[in-house]
């Protein structure tokens, strides 16, 4: 039994927490995968390099209206490929050698293998290569053990190929057809990805439409469009999966009953991810888990003491710039136990990196009237403002939510080009309670620039 001041379960942002004032603790690490997590491997990082030039081959094959007569010839789907893991290999292998062999790590210890608890503040060590498991024990743990695919049982019992976002960046042939189960963040995402490199994708949603937890207005109009460049198939359920000479075969049931049938040559399973509270025998650490996730409190503290957790096993929210806020917080807080800061969780943004792109933050307009909130809203379209002519935009908008008292923003939602990169003053205006007026009024605007679209919304807040 092996006794440390610290043990870290997972990489990801896990392992953002060490740095030199660690230096005196006697710190152990625990990976069994990949290290550096899921953004870096295989998440937002990989997913938005391919993203980019999936836009850029999109641009080429609907800039005609625009009087530019362009062909996209080809996608080089190797060097698209070779360029993304040739840059981020090297990167997780060497934060890898970085932890487990710089003389700025000396006092950390890195077990590439899989952790449980086998009682309180107490863990047992599995080794990758099969070796003898090893006991642990630590005054303090973080729990930063992310999440995982989920895997519909009728496709995980059938006899079939099937790819999830693990694994589906790193084929060898650009498939010519895809089918995509499931209608969220990664279903946009690769919907686009495969699209605009030439591959027919067929998206099979159990709702009414796409990306449906986002604003109704920007679901509505984002399912709209995915309709007119994908095959899109909405109150689907899946009944079956099967081989088939042309690949792999879903079948459906559509919401009338009549029984129908996809088949393409690659299947991507895109239908949420679980956490890994799971695969941390969580219980028999006495942990407290809620709804499969590790409970904590605002400090990032779980029900045991000395035990923290964050990101993706802990968090309701999935997204890589929590996982960071949170690793922050439980770094101070290690440090700082008498004197902890909680996490902040009031204005968290998100975006997809789909086409047209989506951002969003605050309330949707669902929310703010299931929670009875009195509230004004104003719609800007990207085509009423000077660069939106310039890209002959006809179907992006700014949304907002205000309350009309005190002028401060509830809710922003962004559909359109770089909705990711405009939206975030309405981020900065919310997170420090600067009102909408203010906002519009008492700074410049770049003119003819994109934001005059934040700005413009803003002005037509019809407030008291
Ligand atoms: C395809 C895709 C695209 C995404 N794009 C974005 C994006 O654009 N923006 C964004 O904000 N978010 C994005 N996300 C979400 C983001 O990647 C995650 O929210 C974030 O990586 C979570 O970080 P984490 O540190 O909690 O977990 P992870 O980075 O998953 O790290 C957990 C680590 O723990 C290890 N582990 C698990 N169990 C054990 C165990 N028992 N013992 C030892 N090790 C263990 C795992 O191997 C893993 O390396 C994306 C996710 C996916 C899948
Ligand atoms: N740009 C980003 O920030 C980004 C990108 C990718 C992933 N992520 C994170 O990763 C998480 C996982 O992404 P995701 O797209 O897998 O999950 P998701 O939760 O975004 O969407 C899953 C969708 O699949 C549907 N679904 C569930 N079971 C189904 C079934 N049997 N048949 C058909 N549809 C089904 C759900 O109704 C839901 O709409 C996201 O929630 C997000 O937090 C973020």
């Amino acid at each position: 039994m092996t006794h440390y001041d610290l043990v870290i379960i997972g990489t990801g942002s896990g392992n953002t927490i060490l740095d030199q004032r660690f230096a005196d603790w006697r710190v152990a690490i625990v990976e069994k995968g990949i290290f550096g997590g899921t953004c870096l491997n295989v998440g937002c990082i990989p997913t938005k390099m391919f993203v980019y030039p999936a836009d850029i081959a999109q641009a080429i094959s609907t800039s005609e209206p625009l009087g530019v007569d362009a062909e996209l010839r080809e996608i080089r789907w190797h060097e698209v490929r070779d360029r993304i893991f040739g840059r981020i290999d090297p990167i997780a292998s060497g934060g890898k050698d970085y932890r487990a062999a710089h003389p700025d790590n000396a006092n950390v210890t890195l077990y590439d293998g899989t952790a449980r608890f086998t009682g309180e503040r107490t863990l047992q060590v599995a080794p990758s290569d099969g070796g003898t498991p090893e006991s642990l024990t630590a005054d303090r743990i973080v729990l930063a053990a992310g999440s995982r695919p989920i895997i519909p049982d009728l496709v995980a019992d059938a006899d079939v190929e099937y790819h999830t976002s693990d694994t589906v960046m790193r084929i060898d042939k650009l498939p010519s057809s895809v089918t995509i189960l499931g209608s969220g963040y990664i279903a946009a995402e690769f919907a686009h990805v495969f699209s605009a490199f030439g591959a027919d994708v067929t998206v099979v949603a159990r709702s009414n439409a796409l990306l449906r937890a986002h604003d109704l207005d920007v679901s509505t109009r984002f399912t709209e469009l995915a309709a007119k460049r994908w095959d899109v198939r909405t109150q689907r359920t899946l009944v079956g999966a099967r081989r088939t000479t042309e690949g792999t075969t879903l079948d459906l049931r559509t919401k009338d009953d009549r029984n129908e049938s996809i088949t393409s040559e690659l299947l991507l399973i895109a239908v949420g991810r679980t956490p890994n509270a799971d695969l941390l025998d969580a219980e028999a650490g006495g942990i407290a888990t809620i709804d499969g996730r590790i409970n904590v409190d605002e400090y990032q503290r779980t029900s045991v003491n000395g035990v923290y957790a964050l990101g993706d096993v802990s968090s309701q929210y999935q997204l890589k710039h929590v996982a960071n806020h949170e690793a922050r917080v439980v770094r101070h807080n290690l440090l700082h136990p008498d004197d902890p800061v909680a996490s902040d969780h009031r204005f968290v943004p998100q975006a997809v990196f789909t086409s047209p792109q989506i951002a969003s933050v605050g309330l949707t307009e669902q929310q703010a009237r299931s929670r009875r909130l009195r509230f004004v809203t104003a719609t800007q379209d990207y085509g009423g403002i000077a660069y939106g002519w310039a890209m002959e935009d006809t179907t992006g908008f700014v949304k907002l939510l205000a309350d009309p008292e005190s002028g401060q923003l509830l809710g922003a939602h962004i559909i359109g080009p770089q909705a990711p990169t405009v939206i975030q003053p309405l981020i900065q205006a919310m997170s420090f309670g600067l009102d909408a007026p203010s906002m519009a009024r008492g700074q410049y605007w770049i003119h003819p620039a994109m934001p005059e679209v934040v700005e413009n919304a803003l002005l037509q807040l019809e407030l008291d």
